[in-house]
């Protein structure tokens, strides 16, 4: 292109010599385009340091203490000072960069000595500032608080509006439950929609199906600590799989029907083919105050509406496997009737499952193939890395678990670098090196339209599966 500019070229005709400027401008600004839009889901170091400069001046230290306070009245005080300051960022956003940076925070201080992060001690300063006023704050204050109480889920109000709060009330607010230690939650007394709802503290939930997905989203339910494994329990037709749940101290039943009746946020986590078979055999005992939650692929919220009371609360939910471990990514989608406050009690009460986002159901079956089938693409890539070392001389077992290292710290590091795997992908890259030869190979073996096509094909399947689990016109007119 320089060469263009510089019109040096001999044997160029005006003409063309305008065609190619305007091309070379067209390519300028598409990937101008594309660069700010990558600038929108990936934070820079500058803006991460502000925005941890500004939850810092909003006291986030002293909301560290363990306590299901959300903060979400901070966050968006933070949002309007980082709007101010030019970043425009949500408020959801912004409490998952925290979260984020939390998270990496509490894993590079428990492996300082091990775990060589290029990225993170850039913000670990700012972090342990954090973390130290928090620690000072917490030994200054009575931790002996005794359990999280949680409290009834509010009912919606009819002139419900989002009442802006001013900063100085939200500090205020703040400053007021420091000097009260011995609250174990802030209580809201005005109605905000955007403040999701403190939890009843008799909430029950049950799971219909002992699966893996119901066994990885229960134990992250447990680990919030809002409920009590007590409130918890789980059907299924064999007692094959209650064992581990009768390890976490939840009940167990053969009936679905006895469960719904006595549970208020029912799981449904059974194969897709069941799914018709156990809503009809639940329906009779779903009422307004329960909360319905599917799981199963493919399913939905028109069929799962279509099979339970028309004002049924149903909300469709796609985990993935590493939910049994905590570092799930979920995506959930409101049905009709489920409101905010439903969507906001899920994504807390699975905040241990890992990442948990909402979005339009179309995105379901999407997520389904990027990340509920993903995980699996992800492990063929693993057996495969393992395999080539093993080709090469490597015992397979060493290969294995360097192989499963490699893709947990390559993981890891994306998520917490904020970069683009591009980026990243390029840092390993020696000119010349042995990545770049190897990024070829992969190349030529078309692992990215490959892995593209993996995902299309996955999130292809979901869809069919949800048309051939929707009633068909016969069935609705019943
Ligand atoms: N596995 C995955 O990675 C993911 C799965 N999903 C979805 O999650 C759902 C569950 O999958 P997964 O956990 O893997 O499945 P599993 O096969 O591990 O578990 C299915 C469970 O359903 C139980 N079950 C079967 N029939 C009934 C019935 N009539 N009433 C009550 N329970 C019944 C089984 O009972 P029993 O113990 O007696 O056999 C079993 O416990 C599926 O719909 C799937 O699409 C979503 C995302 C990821
Ligand atoms: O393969 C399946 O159908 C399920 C859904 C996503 C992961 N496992």
């Amino acid at each position: 292109m320089c060469i263009i500019r510089s019109r040096s070229i001999r044997n160029i005709r005006t003409d063309q010599y305008y065609t190619l400027i305007a091309i070379y401008r067209n390519l300028k600004k598409t990937y101008q385009l594309k660069m700010s839009a990558m600038k929108k889901y990936f934070w820079d170091s500058e803006e991460t340091e502000y925005m941890l400069k500004v939850l810092r001046e909003l006291d986030i230290a002293k909301h560290l203490d363990g306590r299901k306070v959300r903060n979400l009245k901070l966050f968006k005080v933070a949002e309007k000072r980082m709007k101010q300051a030019g970043y425009h960022r949500s408020i959801d956003q912004i409490r998952h960069r925290w979260k984020v940076l939390k998270t990496s925070y509490y894993s590079w201080n428990n492996n300082q000595q091990t775990v060589k992060l290029t990225r993170f001690p850039q913000y670990a300063t700012t972090m342990q500032s954090i973390m130290d006023e928090s620690e000072t704050w917490n030994r200054s204050h009575d931790t002996n608080r005794g359990p999280v109480r949680i409290r009834n889920r509010p009912k919606p109000t009819v002139h419900e509006e989002d009442t802006e709060d001013s900063e100085e009330e939200v500090v205020t607010a703040a400053q007021s439950l420091h000097d009260n230690s011995t609250v174990d939650v802030i209580i809201k007394t005005d109605p905000d929609p955007e403040t999701p709802p403190e939890m009843d503290s008799n909430l029950r939930i049950g799971f219909i199906g002992a699966g893996n997905m119901a066994y990885g989203i229960a134990k992250g339910v447990l680990q919030s600590g809002d409920v009590p494994p007590t409130n918890v329990k789980v059907s299924a037709p064999s007692t094959r799989n209650f064992g581990r749940f009768q390890e976490l101290g939840v009940a167990v039943t053969h009936s679905n029907a006895e469960l719904v009746s006595s549970c208020d946020m029912v799981f449904v986590a059974v194969k897709p083919h069941l799914v018709a078979t156990v809503l009809s055999e639940i329906t009779d005992h779903v009422t307004r105050k329960h909360i319905i939650v599917s799981v199963a692929a493919g399913v939905t919220l028109a069929t799962l509406q279509g099979l339970l009371p028309f004002d049924a609360v149903v909300l469709r939910l796609m985990p993935n496997l590493p939910c049994l471990v905590q570092q799930g990514a979920l995506l959930f989608s409101r049905g009709t009737r489920a409101r905010q406050e439903d969507g906001d009690l899920l994504r807390s009460l699975l905040q241990h499952c890992g990442l948990v986002e909402e979005g339009p159901e179309a995105w379901i079956d999407i997520h389904t193939g990027l990340s509920g089938s993903g995980v699996a693409f992800v492990y063929l890539f693993a057996e495969a890395l393992a395999e080539g070392a093993v080709k090469m001389g490597m015992p397979s077992a060493l290969a294995h678990s360097i192989a499963a290292q490699t893709v947990l710290g390559a993981g890891q590091l994306l998520r917490d670098s904020g970069k683009h795997p591009a980026q990243l992908r390029s840092e390993v890259c020696t000119p010349g090196g042995t990545t770049i030869f190897g990024l070829h190979a992969m190349e030529q073996g078309g692992v990215r339209a490959a892995t593209m096509t993996a995902v299309e094909t996955a999130t292809e399947r979901a869809r069919e599966l949800g048309r051939k689990s929707a009633p068909t016109a016969t069935e609705n007119r019943k």
